[in-house]
């Protein structure tokens, strides 16, 4: 069963999650040296800076030198353009963090933009390097139900149904850019926890399609029905305004 914390405008999803990673931490961290994430890119950003960098509460207490951080997807382009899922993390994350500094693994970026065979191989550098015991995939969804970047209609269905691959290069994104990585669902199935994060009101639609319709033509849904008892969603009010079901 899926765990879902849904959070009232007053309430503070980012401190919320910022809780949830510290636990997640220190469960890791009793049993190894590292704590390894993989994570999206999008709003998710955003909310870690607010739960893990602005929260004076939480931040003392994240042990940055111990993480290892992956990406669950990301554009292939130059690591310092706007549209780098790394780019992004740093700018919200990792610029403020002035002392301890965690370990973070972006793709090869001397392959970027040199054509498909490239690409493939930065997707299998990636794999190669990617862990298979993560400790916690943190995930966002788009208003159409994708997450990493992983797609939820017919022409995207190579990515969804990869078996073999950890890591695959999705040549036809139907959200720019086009070219990007992605882990398939042997990563989700190896990892150990699974948070994802949504907001606002454009996610409404799909969180009836995901929590009330539970079409797992959705990539998220899907997630949900094949991993749900290592899967948390923290989702604010507003996103779920129109979700009936009360059991999930
Ligand atoms: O393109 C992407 O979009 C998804 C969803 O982003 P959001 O801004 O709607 O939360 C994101 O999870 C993914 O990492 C990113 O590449």
């Amino acid at each position: 069963m899926v765990t879902v914390h849904v959070h009232a405008a007053q309430d503070n999803l980012p401190e919320r999650l910022g809780k949830y990673l510290l636990a997640e931490q220190d469960k890791a961290l009793s049993q190894s040296n590292t704590f390894k994430v993989a994570i999206s890119g999008g709003s998710l950003v955003n909310v870690l800076k607010k739960g893990l960098i602005e929260d004076s509460k939480i931040a003392p207490k994240v042990k940055w030198d111990q993480w290892e951080i992956y990406f669950v997807d990301e554009r292939i382009v130059p690591l310092n353009h706007p549209d780098s899922n790394y780019g992004a993390f740093k700018f919200s994350v990792l610029d403020h963090l002035t002392t301890k500094q965690p370990k973070v693994f972006p793709l090869n970026e001397s392959l970027v933009g040199k054509g498909p065979e490239e690409n493939k191989k930065i997707a299998q550098e990636y794999e190669d390097l990617l862990p298979k015991d993560l400790d916690s995939l943190l995930l966002g969804c788009g208003p159409d139900g994708h997450t990493c970047s992983l797609f939820p209609d017919e022409v995207h269905k190579y990515l969804i149904e990869e078996k073999k691959q950890r890591v695959m290069w999705c040549y036809d994104s139907p959200k720019p850019p086009s070219d990007r990585i992605t882990v398939t669902l042997p990563v989700l199935a190896e990892a150990k926890e699974i948070a994802f994060v949504a907001e606002g009101a454009s996610k409404q639609p799909i969180m009836h399609e995901i929590f009330d319709v539970k079409n797992t033509e959705l990539p998220t849904a899907l997630i949900n029905k094949l991993y749900g008892d290592k899967v948390t969603w923290f989702v604010n009010d507003e996103a779920f305004a129109k979700v009936e079901t009360k059991t999930f």
